[in-house]
């Protein structure tokens, strides 16, 4: 079969960072091929260097075809409708206006070539994640792309969701598209891929070009040799007594609370309050339905984010660029946060620029970050790594209580393992954990209980010994009723 794309010998340095250090990626026609490799390994590079975006050092791409690529990050112009959206950039025009009408005809035709429905009319900000991302793969189709590069295209969407797409993805090879699929979930290059790369450190470690690969062998090509991982982390199951309760917050009428040395987990379908949580505990926004807040037994309902932060309260978010970093500052600058920066100012105010130094050191060993570093800028980071430092910084002693959301998005697989063991510890330790999470297998390894959320109520609570996916998705879906609570 003929190659959509082969891309031979590429090397692209960043200054001392060797992001591509001889890769080659050769990708058949019509076929779905994976690309994994740890936080850092070079694939979003690779994928630019493809589209043009990045000039590299040297080496060679050929595509066969236009390749057009969905990102992490939509691009999605929130105030254009969907059809604007779609034809943006490439508008059909007759004496120097838009004919939207033919526009829409034509996409039309292409919605129903794939079987992708759309309201054309509706305002893009107005869909969901999985329907922006549709969106965008109508876009790339529209504008003629036949090899359509997708980066973690599953992060935002839910179980039902990934399927869906798992099936456009389907008909799209079916009918002579070529995809490339990048993602850290090898269930789903498992349950998906025709053929897969490995890179690692910027260089191609392993190919199978047809589907006689294993997940072992992938996490193995993944890591090297002799860094395979243990087990799965194992709760310790102290003796927890109610006065210790460090985190409570009402949800509907009912008390979610943590104690010290807990993992809660809250799962749900996402958009069933989860998002809301988070900003309503963290004083982000105030949502109805949700009452008071209390941190070590204090109602802290009036106090800033900031005062909450310095009472130890601390927050790993799902997306780090967005809201938990500084993109032009670097990795020193972005763990000095304002709680711990007096412990680094000395007398007049003076920084101590040496300490601040050792402090960002420790945080990046600790969190496992791969920078080149710590005075790279976080924008610079990969998106695994810097949400490998955001957790770090977060899980630093001097916390009370954590809310991890969503903590290992975009994270491979052996740093979200080693996060989830820092999520378990910081409980073991005293601290109270509440980790909110749409990965079921993320919940079961490390939560005491899960509370589940369903139409921003309560569902039900289901203790450790009772964990079954039949249980939870019974209260994820809307179908059981109350729980006893334990
Ligand atoms: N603009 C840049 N300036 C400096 N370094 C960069 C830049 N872009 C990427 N890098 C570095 O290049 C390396 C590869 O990054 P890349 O984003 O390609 O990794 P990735 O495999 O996509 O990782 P992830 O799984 O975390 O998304 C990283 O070490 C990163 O810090």
């Amino acid at each position: 079969m003929a190659d959509a794309l082969l891309c031979r010998d590429v090397r692209k340095s960043f200054g001392p960072v060797r992001a591509l250090n001889g890769t080659t990626l050769r990708v058949e026609r019509g076929t779905i091929h994976g690309l994994v490799g740890e936080n850092g390994a070079g694939k979003s590079t690779l994928m630019k260097v493809v589209m043009g975006e990045i000039e590299p050092d040297s080496g060679r791409i050929e595509a066969a075809v236009r390749p057009g690529m969905i990102r992490q990050q939509l691009s999605t112009i929130p105030e254009f409708s969907v059809l604007d959206n779609i034809i943006f950039g490439n508008e059909p025009v007759r004496r120097g206006l838009i004919t939207r009408r033919a526009a829409a005809a034509q996409v039309g035709e292409l919605m129903e070539q794939i079987r992708l429905p759309l309201p054309l009319r509706a305002e893009a900000a107005l869909l969901p994640p999985a329907l922006q991302q549709r969106m965008e793969i109508l876009r790339v189709l529209y504008h003629r792309a036949e090899l359509i590069l997708m980066d973690e295209p599953t992060a935002l969407l839910t179980p039902y969701e990934v399927d869906a797409l798992f099936d456009l993805l389907r008909r799209l090879v079916a009918q002579d598209h070529t995809v490339v699929f990048i993602t850290h979930k090898l269930r789903e290059v498992e349950a998906l891929c025709d053929a897969v790369t490995v890179i690692r450190h910027g260089r191609t470690t392993h190919h199978w070009p047809d589907r006689s690969f294993s997940v072992t062998d992938i996490a193995a090509a993944m890591v090297g040799e002799g860094a395979a991982d243990a087990g799965p982390v194992h709760p310790a199951r102290g003796e927890i007594t109610a006065s210790d309760v460090l985190l409570s917050v009402e949800v509907a009428g009912r008390q979610v609370t943590v104690r010290a040395g807990e993992v809660t987990g809250i799962a749900g379908v996402a958009g069933n309050g989860q998002d809301a949580l988070v900003e309503h505990v963290c004083g982000l926004a105030a949502h109805p339905g949700f009452g008071s807040v209390a941190l070590g037994g204090r109602p802290i309902d009036h106090w800033p984010t900031k005062r909450r932060r310095a009472a130890g309260l601390r927050l790993i978010p799902a997306d780090a660029r967005q809201w938990a970093s500084a993109a032009e500052a670097g990795i020193v600058d972005n763990v000095i946060t304002s709680e711990v920066a007096p412990a680094f100012t000395g007398r007049f105010g003076r920084l101590r620029k040496r300490a601040m130094a050792r402090h960002a050191a420790e945080v990046v060993a600790a969190g496992q970050v791969v920078a080149s570093g710590i005075e790279q800028k976080a924008g610079e980071l990969s998106g695994g790594n810097l949400q490998r430092l955001v957790a770090a910084r977060e899980l630093t002693p001097g916390g009370t209580a954590v809310i991890a959301h969503e903590p290992t998005r975009g994270v491979d697989f052996r740093a979200a393992r080693a996060i989830r063991h820092r999520l378990r510890a910081f409980a073991d330790q005293g601290g109270a954990t509440l980790l909110v999470s749409s990965d079921l297998d993320e919940l079961f390894e490390i939560s005491d209980r899960i509370v589940v959320l369903y139409r921003g109520t309560v569902a039900g609570q289901v203790a450790r010994g009772d964990f079954s996916r039949a249980r939870l998705g019974a209260l994820m879906g809307g179908l059981a009723g109350e729980e006893a609570a334990s």
